[in-house]
């Protein structure tokens, strides 16, 4: 097992990966109060369900399984939380506990940081997205049908619990969604870690698993170190957002039903370096070089069919980074250095639209 620590004073909590550690770890060790629920959804639910519960059979263990998918992750699925924890009678010291991706993740640590004003949560998080991003960093929150993410808390959970052997189950698709997070790390602050996966890629697309394990490390060290530096995104947690501006307004475009999240990532990605290389700030080779590396693991280079200039501008209107009317995007000075911006040229970003939607 190797942990990192997420530093932020009162609220660090540690990082555990390794793998078996759903079954080895001493769980019921690290909850404050005597009740627990666990809370996953249908898909999770008949595969690891059972091995958690089996943790705290000295508590109060309740579980709640939840419709499985990014259209579920709002208001409605919310309140069912809520009604949950009332009906089992759940107090102050209960501790959530998020079993599944980053949907799951999102969800529970918002319950968690409403009910009763706030209890804790833990992750245990089972996509490699969840295990590269999501479970870190105490982003929590649901959608809108206007907006992704828009309703939501900074909670930061008590602890998060990576087994690397529940990422066996995952679908290849799943895995790659999850994989253009890892990228991201590259491309924003660690260009080391972008030619290490560049060298490694071969065993990554194979689920090695010395080489997955290694990706997830060097994954949530990057974003533990940007968390502890800014948690609530006043300045530089901005980075970690590189290709969501225009992947947000993808997910929203297409209802929360098509599109996984870390597939509009991976072409928002590829949207933020055209853009970047029009600005003339990157070296122009970046832009086939990542088309590639996303190719090869079959996540999009295109956006959805029938996307607009003008729909896109629309969407991105309600980003979180906005800030006096001015849209902030993040863009790549250099590999491994990203800002982020509302000092840009609206042509070279309307010019990075049209040539994305074939206008
Ligand atoms: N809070 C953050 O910092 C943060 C960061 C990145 C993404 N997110 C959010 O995370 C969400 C995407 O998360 P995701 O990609 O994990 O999607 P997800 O939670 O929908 O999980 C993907 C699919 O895999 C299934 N699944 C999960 N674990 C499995 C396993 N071990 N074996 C088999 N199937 C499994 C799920 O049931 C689901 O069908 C989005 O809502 C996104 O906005 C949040
Ligand atoms: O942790 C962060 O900060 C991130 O931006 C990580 C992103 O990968 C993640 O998708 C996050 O939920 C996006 O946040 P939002 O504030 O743009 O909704
Ligand atoms: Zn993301």
């Amino acid at each position: 097992m190797r942990t990192l620590q997420v530093a932020l004073a009162e609220r660090s909590y540690p990082i555990h990966i390794g793998a078996g550690l759903l079954d080895t770890f001493p769980l019921a060790e690290q909850v404050r109060g005597n009740q627990v629920m666990i809370i996953t959804n249908e898909t999770i639910a008949p595969l690891y369900l059972e091995r958690l519960t089996r943790h705290f059979a000295a508590s109060q263990c309740d579980t709640l399984v939840l419709p499985d998918g990014e259209k579920f992750k709002n208001l409605e699925t919310l309140e069912s939380i809520f009604d949950a924890l009332m009906a089992r009678r759940h107090s102050r010291t209960t501790t959530l506990i998020a079993l599944g991706g980053g949907v799951i993740g999102d969800m529970v640590g918002f319950a968690a940081a409403c009910y009763q004003r706030g209890v804790d949560f833990i992750q245990v998080p089972t996509t490699l997205l969840a295990q590269v991003d999501s479970s870190v960093g105490g982003k929590t929150a649901v959608n809108h049908p206007r907006g992704k993410n828009m309703i939501g808390a900074f909670h930061q959970p008590r602890l998060v619990l990576i087994d690397t052997d529940v990422l066996a189950t995952l679908p290849q698709r799943e895995l790659a969604a999850g994989y253009a997070e890892v990228i991201k790390y590259g491309l924003i602050r660690d260009p080391d870690f972008y030619h290490w996966l560049e060298t490694n890629n071969d065993k990554l697309l194979s689920r090695d698993n010395e080489a997955l394990s290694e990706a997830i490390y060097r994954s949530c060290e990057n974003k533990a170190q940007v968390v502890a530096d800014d948690e609530t995104e006043q300045g530089n947690r901005a980075l970690l957002n590189l290709g969501h501006t225009f992947g947000h307004a993808i997910e929203t475009a297409t209802g929360y039903s098509q599109w996984l999240h870390g597939e509009a990532v991976a072409v928002g990605m590829l949207m933020a370096v055209h853009m970047s290389v029009r600005l003339g700030w990157v070296d122009a080779a970046l832009e086939p070089g990542l088309a590639g590396v996303l190719a090869q693991w079959q996540l999009p280079v295109t956006i959805p069919p029938g996307m607009t200039p003008d729909q896109f501008i629309d969407l991105m209107a309600l980003d979180k980074k906005v800030q006096n009317g001015r849209l902030r995007l993040v863009l790549l000075r250099q590999l491994g250095e990203a800002v982020v911006t509302a000092d840009y040229d609206a042509v070279a970003l309307r010019q990075t639209l049209e040539a994305f939607c074939g206008t």
